[in-house]
């Protein structure tokens, strides 16, 4: 039986959830056959969001999957603002028709297409969205070479409306990875929220056997940007292939099998799986992530 702490944090977005205009009232369910205007859903959320609301009430949220890699790619906005600024993390080429169309029909605008890291396994969406969506500017770390719009590094904050994203970086996957974090202010979201990129998986970690990959910074990075966010904190990764959604600091620091261990037994184990994955090529960093297609998939 998982204990219930592990549960404690969805409480807070339970509750919002329920408050969200799309979950209707019992009286209004009551009068939902009765004939009505059709109002679009930016114009209900606009009805329910003014000024000085909560940060978790401002935070429109969607975790969306792309099943061929096993890519989860994250919609934020800051949903009381009147222009509903958007952001996507880890786009997948072959699903942004779908995310663009859900950005749409949910009224936002979006302003960052972001990626976590040089994607080995999958085309990033994030030139695509550009040809698309010409007012959207694209996001990576400066230390992994590819070029951007914006250029991030540790430290920086990237807004969307009055919520923001920190950077932190976490290399060891890739020399270029960076974890986005949610900010620690009372006007930002409660419980905090990592998306962790390939850095950490739920329950494991990204490879380290190519793309500057480094057990070492792995572990170290893991340890001193991710275990050190507040318990409760919900981490998101890029890639689950095991069916889960969604874990915390405190699931991880207990229950993560490589992640626990000292760094030696860590790097130990990292040298066994690296040689028991798929076999993947370096993927040369893509100069034209800014404006078009990123070189193909590089499994062999
Ligand atoms: N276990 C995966 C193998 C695919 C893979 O190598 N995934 C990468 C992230 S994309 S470069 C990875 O770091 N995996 C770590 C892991 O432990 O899975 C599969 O089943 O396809």
């Amino acid at each position: 039986m998982v204990p219930l702490r592990f549960y404690r944090h969805l409480i807070p977005r339970l509750c919002a959830a329920a408050r969200s205009p799309f979950s209707p009232a019992p009286a209004a369910a009551a009068a939902a056959c009765a004939p009505r205007p059709i109002r679009s859903l930016p114009s209900l959320a606009m009805a329910a969001y003014g000024t000085g609301v909560s940060a978790d009430r401002r935070l429109l949220f969607r975790q969306l999957f792309e099943k061929e890699s096993s890519t989860y790619t994250y919609l934020l906005a800051d949903i009381a603002d009147p222009e509903k600024p958007a952001v996507l993390i880890d786009p997948v080429d072959r699903t942004v028709d779908r995310d663009l169309n859900l950005i749409k029909e949910l009224g936002l605008k979006l302003i960052y297409a972001m990626n976590t890291h040089v994607h080995a396994d999958h085309i990033t969406g994030t030139g695509l969205i550009k040809t698309k969506l010409p007012g959207a500017k694209s996001v990576i770390s400066k230390a992994s070479g590819a070029k951007a719009d914006r250029s991030v590094e540790h430290g920086e904050k990237i807004y969307f409306g009055n919520l923001f994203l920190e950077v932190r970086a976490t290399p060891g996957h890739t020399a270029g990875c960076v974890t986005y974090v949610t900010g620690d202010s009372d006007d930002q979201p409660s419980p905090r929220m990592a998306f962790t990129g390939d850095a950490l998986i739920i329950r494991g970690c990204g490879r380290t056997d190519f793309q500057g990959g480094s057990s070492d910074e792995l572990y170290q990075s893991v340890h001193s940007q991710i275990f050190t966010l507040p318990k409760d904190t919900l981490l998101y990764p890029a890639h689950d292939y095991k069916g889960f959604t969604v874990t915390t600091v405190e699931e991880e620091a207990a229950y993560n099998a490589r992640l626990t261990k000292d760094k030696e037994t860590f790097k130990t184990i990292m040298e066994n799986l690296n040689l028991s994955y798929p076999k993947m090529i370096d993927v040369a960093v893509p100069a034209n992530l800014v404006c078009g297609i990123q070189d193909p998939p590089s499994k062999v």
